[in-house]
Protein backbone atom coordinates (compact mmCIF):
# COMPACT_ATOMS: atom_id res chain seq x y z
CA UNK A 1 0.00 0.00 0.00
CA UNK A 2 1.13 3.60 -0.94
CA UNK A 3 0.69 5.56 2.09
CA UNK A 4 3.63 7.59 3.21
CA UNK A 5 2.03 10.18 4.89
CA UNK A 6 -1.13 9.72 7.22
CA UNK A 7 -3.89 11.98 7.36
CA UNK A 8 -6.16 11.86 10.83
CA UNK A 9 -10.05 12.18 9.88
CA UNK A 10 -9.41 15.66 11.88
CA UNK A 11 -7.18 16.45 9.17
CA UNK A 12 -8.90 15.85 6.26
CA UNK A 13 -12.41 17.15 7.24
CA UNK A 14 -10.83 20.47 7.96
CA UNK A 15 -9.52 20.26 4.10
CA UNK A 16 -12.50 19.00 3.10
CA UNK A 17 -14.19 21.91 4.67
CA UNK A 18 -12.56 24.50 2.10
CA UNK A 19 -14.66 22.41 -1.01
CA UNK A 20 -17.78 21.95 -1.58
CA UNK A 21 -17.93 18.07 -1.46
CA UNK A 22 -20.42 17.62 1.46
CA UNK A 23 -19.52 16.32 4.55
CA UNK A 24 -16.60 13.39 5.19
CA UNK A 25 -18.59 9.65 5.66
CA UNK A 26 -14.81 7.74 5.64
CA UNK A 27 -11.61 7.36 3.98
CA UNK A 28 -9.25 4.86 3.42
CA UNK A 29 -5.45 4.33 2.07
CA UNK A 30 -5.50 2.93 -0.88
CA UNK A 31 -3.43 -0.71 -1.45
CA UNK A 32 -1.84 0.34 -5.16
CA UNK A 33 0.68 2.26 -6.18
CA UNK A 34 4.07 3.51 -4.84
CA UNK A 35 5.09 7.23 -6.01
CA UNK A 36 2.14 8.92 -3.75
CA UNK A 37 -0.27 8.68 -1.17
CA UNK A 38 -3.53 8.35 -2.03
CA UNK A 39 -6.85 7.96 -0.54
CA UNK A 40 -10.42 7.03 -1.33
CA UNK A 41 -12.94 9.62 -0.10
CA UNK A 42 -16.68 9.04 0.38
CA UNK A 43 -18.37 12.03 1.26
CA UNK A 44 -22.04 13.16 1.03
CA UNK A 45 -21.92 13.93 -2.38
CA UNK A 46 -19.89 10.72 -3.39
CA UNK A 47 -16.54 9.59 -3.81
CA UNK A 48 -13.45 11.42 -4.89
CA UNK A 49 -9.40 10.74 -5.03
CA UNK A 50 -7.48 12.43 -2.55
CA UNK A 51 -3.52 12.57 -3.62
CA UNK A 52 -0.76 13.85 -1.62
CA UNK A 53 2.71 14.01 -3.20
CA UNK A 54 5.44 12.57 -2.18
CA UNK A 55 9.30 12.44 -2.77
CA UNK A 56 9.80 12.08 -6.68
CA UNK A 57 7.28 14.86 -7.19
CA UNK A 58 8.61 18.44 -7.43
CA UNK A 59 5.86 21.03 -6.33
CA UNK A 60 6.92 22.95 -9.41
CA UNK A 61 5.77 20.88 -11.82
CA UNK A 62 2.26 20.56 -10.09
CA UNK A 63 0.21 23.25 -12.51
CA UNK A 64 1.91 20.64 -15.47
CA UNK A 65 -0.07 17.86 -14.04
CA UNK A 66 -3.52 19.63 -13.30
CA UNK A 67 -3.42 22.09 -16.65
CA UNK A 68 -2.91 18.24 -18.21
CA UNK A 69 -5.75 16.75 -17.10
CA UNK A 70 -8.01 19.61 -17.62
CA UNK A 71 -6.88 19.63 -21.13
CA UNK A 72 -7.30 16.01 -21.98
CA UNK A 73 -10.53 15.74 -20.48
CA UNK A 74 -11.83 18.98 -22.32
CA UNK A 75 -10.32 16.93 -25.63
CA UNK A 76 -12.72 14.21 -24.66
CA UNK A 77 -10.19 11.90 -22.84
CA UNK A 78 -11.63 9.98 -19.82
CA UNK A 79 -9.39 10.88 -17.49
CA UNK A 80 -9.47 12.17 -13.26
CA UNK A 81 -10.79 15.70 -13.59
CA UNK A 82 -8.84 17.59 -10.60
CA UNK A 83 -12.00 19.36 -8.25
CA UNK A 84 -11.90 23.32 -7.61
CA UNK A 85 -11.70 24.54 -3.76
CA UNK A 86 -14.11 27.34 -3.22
CA UNK A 87 -11.38 30.09 -3.98
CA UNK A 88 -11.09 28.19 -7.11
CA UNK A 89 -7.67 26.33 -6.86
CA UNK A 90 -6.63 23.28 -7.85
CA UNK A 91 -3.92 22.73 -5.47
CA UNK A 92 -3.74 22.54 -1.59
CA UNK A 93 -1.83 21.67 1.31
CA UNK A 94 -2.85 18.64 3.71
CA UNK A 95 -0.37 17.06 6.40
CA UNK A 96 2.06 19.28 4.55
CA UNK A 97 2.08 17.74 1.45
CA UNK A 98 1.14 19.71 -2.07
CA UNK A 99 -2.53 17.56 -2.17
CA UNK A 100 -5.22 17.34 -4.91
CA UNK A 101 -8.77 16.40 -4.83
CA UNK A 102 -9.46 14.32 -8.19
CA UNK A 103 -13.01 12.71 -9.93
CA UNK A 104 -13.03 9.20 -8.65
CA UNK A 105 -13.41 7.27 -12.26
CA UNK A 106 -15.20 4.00 -12.39
CA UNK A 107 -13.43 0.93 -13.65
CA UNK A 108 -10.86 -1.65 -13.54
CA UNK A 109 -7.76 -2.22 -14.61
CA UNK A 110 -6.36 -5.78 -15.93
CA UNK A 111 -3.76 -7.94 -14.01
CA UNK A 112 -3.52 -10.21 -17.40
CA UNK A 113 -4.19 -7.81 -19.87
CA UNK A 114 -5.11 -9.83 -23.34
CA UNK A 115 -4.24 -9.02 -26.81
CA UNK A 116 -7.93 -6.91 -27.34
CA UNK A 117 -6.42 -4.95 -24.23
CA UNK A 118 -3.27 -4.25 -25.47
CA UNK A 119 -5.06 -3.09 -28.42
CA UNK A 120 -7.29 -0.98 -26.85
CA UNK A 121 -4.72 0.68 -25.25
CA UNK A 122 -2.71 1.22 -28.45
CA UNK A 123 -5.52 3.36 -29.30
CA UNK A 124 -6.27 5.47 -26.13
CA UNK A 125 -2.70 6.13 -26.15
CA UNK A 126 -2.87 7.75 -29.60
CA UNK A 127 -5.76 9.17 -28.44
CA UNK A 128 -3.41 10.99 -26.00
CA UNK A 129 -0.80 12.36 -27.64
CA UNK A 130 -2.83 13.27 -30.44
CA UNK A 131 -5.26 15.20 -27.66
CA UNK A 132 -2.11 16.85 -25.99
CA UNK A 133 -1.16 18.53 -28.87
CA UNK A 134 -1.40 22.68 -27.67
CA UNK A 135 -1.16 22.07 -24.06
CA UNK A 136 0.84 25.37 -23.60
CA UNK A 137 2.55 24.38 -20.38
CA UNK A 138 6.09 22.20 -20.83
CA UNK A 139 7.84 19.57 -18.37
CA UNK A 140 11.16 18.01 -19.35
CA UNK A 141 11.43 14.34 -18.85
CA UNK A 142 13.81 13.87 -15.65
CA UNK A 143 13.74 10.39 -16.08
CA UNK A 144 14.92 10.03 -20.15
CA UNK A 145 18.21 8.87 -20.87
CA UNK A 146 20.52 12.05 -19.63
CA UNK A 147 18.60 11.40 -16.00
CA UNK A 148 19.68 7.49 -16.05
CA UNK A 149 23.51 7.95 -15.37
CA UNK A 150 22.39 9.43 -12.03
CA UNK A 151 19.50 7.32 -10.93
CA UNK A 152 22.41 4.33 -10.95
CA UNK A 153 24.95 6.39 -9.07
CA UNK A 154 22.41 6.96 -6.34
CA UNK A 155 21.53 2.93 -6.56
CA UNK A 156 25.40 2.15 -6.44
CA UNK A 157 26.83 -0.24 -8.44
CA UNK A 158 27.88 -2.82 -6.01
CA UNK A 159 24.40 -2.74 -4.10
CA UNK A 160 22.96 -3.61 -7.40
CA UNK A 161 25.49 -6.59 -7.54
CA UNK A 162 24.05 -7.51 -4.44
CA UNK A 163 20.38 -7.61 -5.77
CA UNK A 164 21.80 -10.17 -8.50
CA UNK A 165 25.65 -11.20 -9.45
CA UNK A 166 26.41 -9.43 -12.53
CA UNK A 167 23.54 -6.90 -12.61
CA UNK A 168 25.93 -3.44 -11.94
CA UNK A 169 27.60 -4.95 -14.66
CA UNK A 170 24.84 -5.18 -17.05
CA UNK A 171 23.61 -1.63 -16.12
CA UNK A 172 26.89 -0.15 -16.92
CA UNK A 173 27.39 -1.47 -20.22
CA UNK A 174 23.51 -0.66 -20.68
CA UNK A 175 24.23 2.95 -20.00
CA UNK A 176 27.24 3.32 -22.12
CA UNK A 177 25.35 1.61 -25.22
CA UNK A 178 21.78 3.75 -24.66
CA UNK A 179 24.43 7.36 -23.99
CA UNK A 180 25.73 6.42 -27.71
CA UNK A 181 22.41 5.00 -29.31
CA UNK A 182 19.28 7.17 -28.04
CA UNK A 183 17.07 8.45 -30.78
CA UNK A 184 16.98 12.42 -31.16
CA UNK A 185 14.78 14.12 -33.59
CA UNK A 186 12.07 11.85 -33.28
CA UNK A 187 8.69 13.24 -33.06
CA UNK A 188 7.91 14.75 -29.52
CA UNK A 189 5.18 16.03 -27.79
CA UNK A 190 3.16 15.47 -24.36
CA UNK A 191 3.66 11.66 -22.93
CA UNK A 192 1.94 9.83 -20.42
CA UNK A 193 5.50 7.88 -18.91
CA UNK A 194 4.03 5.34 -16.85
CA UNK A 195 0.83 3.98 -18.73
CA UNK A 196 0.88 0.70 -17.05
CA UNK A 197 -2.42 -1.69 -16.97
CA UNK A 198 -2.78 -0.55 -13.76
CA UNK A 199 -3.23 2.93 -14.71
CA UNK A 200 -6.09 2.12 -17.55
CA UNK A 201 -9.68 1.23 -16.41
CA UNK A 202 -11.93 -1.14 -18.30
CA UNK A 203 -15.54 -1.59 -17.89
CA UNK A 204 -16.25 -5.06 -19.03
CA UNK A 205 -13.74 -5.24 -22.02
CA UNK A 206 -13.91 -1.80 -23.21
CA UNK A 207 -11.05 0.99 -21.98
CA UNK A 208 -12.69 3.49 -19.71
CA UNK A 209 -10.29 5.58 -18.66
CA UNK A 210 -6.49 6.20 -17.83
CA UNK A 211 -5.06 7.81 -14.38
CA UNK A 212 -1.85 8.53 -13.12
CA UNK A 213 -0.56 11.47 -14.77
CA UNK A 214 2.46 12.12 -12.12
CA UNK A 215 5.09 11.26 -14.60
CA UNK A 216 4.01 12.68 -17.43
CA UNK A 217 6.15 15.31 -19.76
CA UNK A 218 7.35 16.30 -23.30
CA UNK A 219 9.47 13.62 -24.89
CA UNK A 220 9.52 11.29 -28.13
CA UNK A 221 6.09 9.69 -28.79
CA UNK A 222 7.16 6.03 -29.76
CA UNK A 223 9.07 6.08 -25.95
CA UNK A 224 5.76 6.31 -24.65
CA UNK A 225 4.95 3.29 -26.76
CA UNK A 226 8.10 1.33 -25.97
CA UNK A 227 7.21 1.85 -22.20
CA UNK A 228 3.36 0.63 -23.15
CA UNK A 229 4.92 -2.25 -24.94
CA UNK A 230 7.46 -3.35 -21.74
CA UNK A 231 4.41 -3.37 -19.71
CA UNK A 232 1.59 -4.57 -21.59
CA UNK A 233 3.36 -7.35 -23.92
CA UNK A 234 5.69 -9.67 -21.46
CA UNK A 235 4.25 -12.54 -19.81
CA UNK A 236 5.51 -13.54 -16.03
CA UNK A 237 8.30 -15.87 -17.42
CA UNK A 238 9.68 -12.59 -19.21
CA UNK A 239 8.50 -14.17 -22.87
CA UNK A 240 7.64 -11.13 -25.25
CA UNK A 241 4.24 -12.01 -26.37
CA UNK A 242 4.48 -10.49 -30.24
CA UNK A 243 0.64 -11.18 -30.89
CA UNK A 244 0.22 -8.41 -27.76
CA UNK A 245 2.79 -6.29 -29.63
CA UNK A 246 1.54 -6.36 -32.80
CA UNK A 247 -2.57 -5.62 -30.98
CA UNK A 248 -0.86 -3.18 -29.26
CA UNK A 249 1.33 -1.21 -31.99
CA UNK A 250 -2.21 -2.01 -34.56
CA UNK A 251 -4.49 -0.13 -32.29
CA UNK A 252 -1.75 2.51 -31.90
CA UNK A 253 -1.52 3.07 -35.40
CA UNK A 254 -4.64 2.79 -36.30
CA UNK A 255 -4.61 6.85 -34.81
CA UNK A 256 -1.48 8.07 -35.25
CA UNK A 257 1.07 6.23 -37.94
CA UNK A 258 4.40 5.74 -36.64
CA UNK A 259 6.98 7.37 -38.92
CA UNK A 260 9.61 5.06 -40.27
CA UNK A 261 12.16 6.85 -38.53
CA UNK A 262 9.78 6.23 -35.07
CA UNK A 263 9.69 2.11 -36.63
CA UNK A 264 13.21 1.53 -36.86
CA UNK A 265 13.84 3.26 -33.45
CA UNK A 266 11.62 0.63 -31.88
CA UNK A 267 14.45 -1.51 -30.28
CA UNK A 268 16.49 0.80 -29.06
CA UNK A 269 13.41 2.91 -26.96
CA UNK A 270 12.17 -0.40 -25.54
CA UNK A 271 15.68 -1.23 -24.24
CA UNK A 272 16.01 2.41 -22.82
CA UNK A 273 11.99 2.35 -21.36
CA UNK A 274 13.69 -1.24 -19.40
CA UNK A 275 16.36 0.32 -18.27
CA UNK A 276 14.53 3.33 -16.72
CA UNK A 277 12.23 1.08 -14.52
CA UNK A 278 14.61 -1.11 -14.00
CA UNK A 279 16.92 2.04 -12.22
CA UNK A 280 13.52 3.25 -10.38
CA UNK A 281 12.94 -0.03 -9.18
CA UNK A 282 16.57 -0.56 -8.18
CA UNK A 283 16.58 2.90 -6.53
CA UNK A 284 13.15 2.04 -4.77
CA UNK A 285 13.84 -1.27 -4.15
CA UNK A 286 17.29 -0.43 -1.97
CA UNK A 287 15.65 2.85 -0.14
CA UNK A 288 12.16 1.56 1.10
CA UNK A 289 11.47 4.48 3.58
CA UNK A 290 10.98 3.48 7.01
CA UNK A 291 7.33 3.44 8.01
CA UNK A 292 6.33 3.73 4.67
CA UNK A 293 3.51 1.23 3.56
CA UNK A 294 4.23 0.38 0.32
CA UNK A 295 5.49 -2.89 -1.77
CA UNK A 296 8.22 -1.84 -3.75
CA UNK A 297 8.40 -3.15 -7.42
CA UNK A 298 10.35 -5.84 -8.47
CA UNK A 299 13.60 -4.60 -10.41
CA UNK A 300 14.70 -8.04 -12.12
CA UNK A 301 11.36 -7.84 -13.95
CA UNK A 302 12.89 -5.05 -15.88
CA UNK A 303 16.34 -7.02 -15.79
CA UNK A 304 14.74 -9.66 -18.07
CA UNK A 305 12.93 -7.36 -20.02
CA UNK A 306 16.22 -5.66 -20.83
CA UNK A 307 18.02 -9.06 -21.13
CA UNK A 308 15.04 -9.81 -24.45
CA UNK A 309 15.87 -6.16 -25.80
CA UNK A 310 19.01 -7.01 -26.02
CA UNK A 311 18.71 -9.48 -27.86
CA UNK A 312 16.20 -7.85 -30.79
CA UNK A 313 16.87 -6.33 -33.38
CA UNK A 314 14.12 -4.85 -35.36
CA UNK A 315 10.67 -3.67 -35.03
CA UNK A 316 9.42 -6.95 -36.73
CA UNK A 317 10.64 -8.38 -33.41
CA UNK A 318 7.69 -6.23 -31.54
CA UNK A 319 5.03 -7.25 -33.90
CA UNK A 320 5.12 -4.53 -36.50
CA UNK A 321 4.67 -5.52 -39.97
CA UNK A 322 4.68 -9.05 -38.78
N1 LIG B 1 -9.20 8.96 -10.32
C1 LIG B 1 -9.20 7.72 -9.84
N2 LIG B 1 -10.33 7.01 -9.84
C2 LIG B 1 -10.39 5.76 -9.33
N3 LIG B 1 -9.32 5.14 -8.76
C3 LIG B 1 -8.16 5.79 -8.73
C4 LIG B 1 -8.03 7.11 -9.27
N4 LIG B 1 -6.76 7.50 -9.10
C5 LIG B 1 -6.13 6.48 -8.48
N5 LIG B 1 -6.95 5.45 -8.26
C6 LIG B 1 -6.63 4.20 -7.60
O1 LIG B 1 -5.47 4.41 -6.81
C7 LIG B 1 -4.41 3.55 -7.20
C8 LIG B 1 -3.09 4.27 -7.05
O2 LIG B 1 -3.11 5.43 -7.85
P1 LIG B 1 -1.84 5.89 -8.67
O3 LIG B 1 -2.17 7.24 -9.22
O4 LIG B 1 -1.43 4.84 -9.63
O5 LIG B 1 -0.80 6.02 -7.50
P2 LIG B 1 0.76 6.26 -7.55
O6 LIG B 1 0.98 7.53 -8.33
O7 LIG B 1 1.15 6.35 -6.13
O8 LIG B 1 1.36 5.08 -8.22
C9 LIG B 1 -4.74 3.15 -8.60
O9 LIG B 1 -4.21 1.90 -8.95
C10 LIG B 1 -6.28 3.10 -8.57
O10 LIG B 1 -6.71 1.87 -8.04
N1 LIG C 1 4.88 1.93 -13.02
C1 LIG C 1 6.12 2.04 -12.32
C2 LIG C 1 6.03 2.63 -10.96
C3 LIG C 1 5.03 3.73 -10.78
O1 LIG C 1 3.92 3.17 -10.16
P1 LIG C 1 2.40 3.51 -10.51
O2 LIG C 1 1.66 2.72 -9.52
O3 LIG C 1 2.33 4.99 -10.38
O4 LIG C 1 2.13 3.05 -11.92
C4 LIG C 1 6.78 0.66 -12.19
O5 LIG C 1 6.09 -0.32 -12.39
O6 LIG C 1 7.98 0.60 -11.88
Amino acid sequence: MAVYTDVSAEQLAEFLSGYSLGELLSYKGIAEGVENSNYLVHTTSGYVLLTLFEKRVKASDLPFFIGLMEHLATRGLNCPLPVKNRSGEALGTLAGRPAVVVTFLEGMSMRRPTAAHCEALGEALAQLHNAGEGFSITRVNALSMPGWRPLYDMAGHERANTLRAGLGDTVAFELDHLEKEWPRNLPAGVIHADLFPDNVFFLGDKLSGLIDFYFACNDMLAYDVAICLNAWCFETDASFNVTKGRALLQGYQSVRPLSAAEQEALPILARGAALRFLLTRLVDWLNVPPGALVRPHDPLEYFRKLRHHQRATTARDYGLGA
